[in-house]
């Protein structure tokens, strides 16, 4: 049957026809599965439901991160949920996470036993990394990033790149500062993560210059302005799949589509153009395996494509988003940054401006960028699936359940973190009633910005220096005035979190300017 492609509003009466004709499936056929009987009794407590739905109203209140942690104060840190007769398990504190990320990580390793919806897409279909099962493919692939991309040693090898873009960054905010004009705090990052990221992996062949980064920079933002919809369709519109109807194929397929063209001019210049020097990017190196009939595993064009965007994806808007709401807390927080600059003026001095290497001789720099991710983490859930029936705190979490574990209500468990609301940057810094010990416990645990385990973010670090040099360049060089008194820190998004309203600061130089490193 031919698929239909449907707008959101015609969207929303499927759904609603869905949910009815599943109410009536439900109420007349709904059975518990075996495995569920069995174990009745151990599973985690459940707070009160509503016939045939179970707890679906509390799986769609957004933000659901606000609505799953107001549940889990209630009613406790491990919960059985269900919507309809799917299983799902609601995790919310630093030890619960830590068996399930940690201590049972190889059985909640796969995030969605579900093939995409849209298999046949570059962004989100069955060709990506991220939502890869654990298998063969990912742990190629996941190698591959940290070995010639995340690691320690490949950053060493692109900081000069970094450091370029760095400078034009800082270049621009003195320019706002000769204009007194306001930065748009987040755009400006995108810039400066997604070019960075584009010289990374692409190398020589994208730049801003020739609009290449630009042109990654629209379709990010149309991308993440897709994740909604995307996840609309892989619940409801699996059921309409079946009937023909699509939900927002044509959206999806048309910006997979731009990639796949950008991407594949980008494919083609590398090809003819091939680099046999010691200085290949990240394209270079997958083409090679693409090409070689003797590689650890066989990739496919499609699937170096998909990486690239989820590469885009993951670490651009990431670090983009939380440098704003670091530096919001920073502008709310004079004495924290008074205290950030001195720190700034005494290591890195008054005769250069900061830069990556310094970032590890500044633990108060590092201080308030973990804070800022405790508080503000850009990912609020993680998602994560039972492979088989295990036991978490005692209950017992049957095969295939998904597992949604709130990161946000466990930074901010109140059994955890002394005053879990406030921006107290103090806290990650050892001190003699706290040493490194106690705080790489409590750490290891409660703090989970990154996710963790296997599955957890393999570009923490190159995330921390996006981060740290930003906040650190716009503290060292500059003061920042705002309309009004305080910054508004209402939060928006929903799977994101987002600044509601952006924030958008004036820069009041402050250095001479110094050299011109
Ligand atoms: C502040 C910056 C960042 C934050 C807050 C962040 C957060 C996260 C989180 C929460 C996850 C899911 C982890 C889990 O399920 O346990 C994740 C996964 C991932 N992130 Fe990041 N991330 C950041 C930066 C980056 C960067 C810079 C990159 C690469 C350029 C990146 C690439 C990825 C990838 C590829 C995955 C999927 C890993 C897998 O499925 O095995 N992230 N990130």
């Amino acid at each position: 049957m031919a698929a239909i492609t449907v707008d959101f509003q015609l969207c929303f009466i499927f759904v609603l026809l869905w949910l009815f004709s599943r109410f009536c499936l439900s109420a007349f056929f709904f059975k518990k599965p075996k495995e569920l009987q069995l174990h009745n009794g151990d599973l985690p407590p459940s707070p009160p439901s509503l016939p045939v739905i179970g707890h679906l109203h509390h799986l769609v209140s957004v933000p659901s991160h606000k609505s799953f942690q107001k549940l889990s104060s209630k009613y406790g840190p491990l919960l059985y949920l269900r919507a309809f007769n799917i299983p799902i398990v609601l995790v919310s504190s630093g030890s619960m996470a830590y068996e399930v990320l940690r201590i049972h990580d190889l059985n909640f390793v796969t995030r969605d036993r579900e093939v995409p919806i849209m298999e046949k897409s570059i962004l989100f279909g069955s060709f990506g990394f991220v939502s890869a099962p654990y298998g063969d493919y990912w742990r190629f692939m996941k190698k591959l990033l940290v070995t010639k991309l995340l690691g320690s040693h490949s950053l060493d090898r692109t900081r000069l790149d970094r450091g370029e873009e760095l400078k034009t960054f800082r270049a621009m905010l003195f320019d706002k500062a000769a204009k007194n004009e306001a930065v748009d705090v987040g755009k400006e990052m995108m810039k400066l993560t997604n070019n960075s990221i584009c010289r990374m992996i692409m190398g020589r062949k994208c730049s801003e210059q020739n609009g290449e980064a630009e042109q990654v920079r629209g379709l990010v933002t149309k991308s993440l302005s897709l994740v909604r919809k995307f996840l609309i369709a892989s619940t409801v519109g699996r059921l309409l799949k079946k009937v023909g109807i699509s939900l927002f194929e044509k959206e999806i397929m048309e910006v997979s589509q731009r990639y796949d063209e950008l991407l594949e001019k980008i494919i083609k210049e590398h090809e003819e153009n091939p680099n046999k020097n010691e200085d290949k990017d990240m394209m270079d190196v997958l083409l090679e395996v693409c090409a070689d009939d003797n590689a650890e595993f066989k990739i496919s064009r499609n699937q170096i494509k998909a990486l690239f965007v989820e590469l885009f994806l993951g670490g651009t808007d990431t670090s983009a988003q939380t440098t704003q709401w670091i530096m919001a807390e920073l502008i709310n927080h004079p004495e924290i940054l008074k205290r950030l600059r001195e720190e700034i003026g005494s290591v890195v001095g008054k005769t250069r401006f900061i830069q990556e290497t310094d970032l590890s001789n500044l633990p108060y720099l590092q201080a308030v960028v973990k804070e800022g991710l405790r508080l503000h983490p850009h990912s609020p859930i993680l998602v994560r699936n039972a492979t088989e029936g295990c036991k978490i705190g005692g209950s017992y979490i049957p095969q295939n359940t998904t597992m949604i574990i709130n990161s946000y209500a466990v930074m901010r468990d109140p059994n955890s973190w002394e005053h879990p609301n406030e921006f107290q940057p103090e806290r990650f810094m050892a001190s003699p009633s706290k040493g490194i010990e106690e705080m790489r416990e409590q750490l290891a645990l409660n703090y989970i910005p990154f996710g963790s385990g296997r599955r957890g973010c393999p570009g923490s670090n190159l995330g921390y220096i996006f981060i740290g040099v930003a906040i650190g360049t716009m503290v060292q060089c500059f003061d920042w005035s705002i309309n009004g008194d305080k910054v508004n820190m209402e939060e928006t998004g929903d799977m994101t979190l987002s600044m509601a309203h952006p924030l958008k600061c004036t820069p009041v130089a402050r250095t001479e300017p110094l050299a011109s490193s």
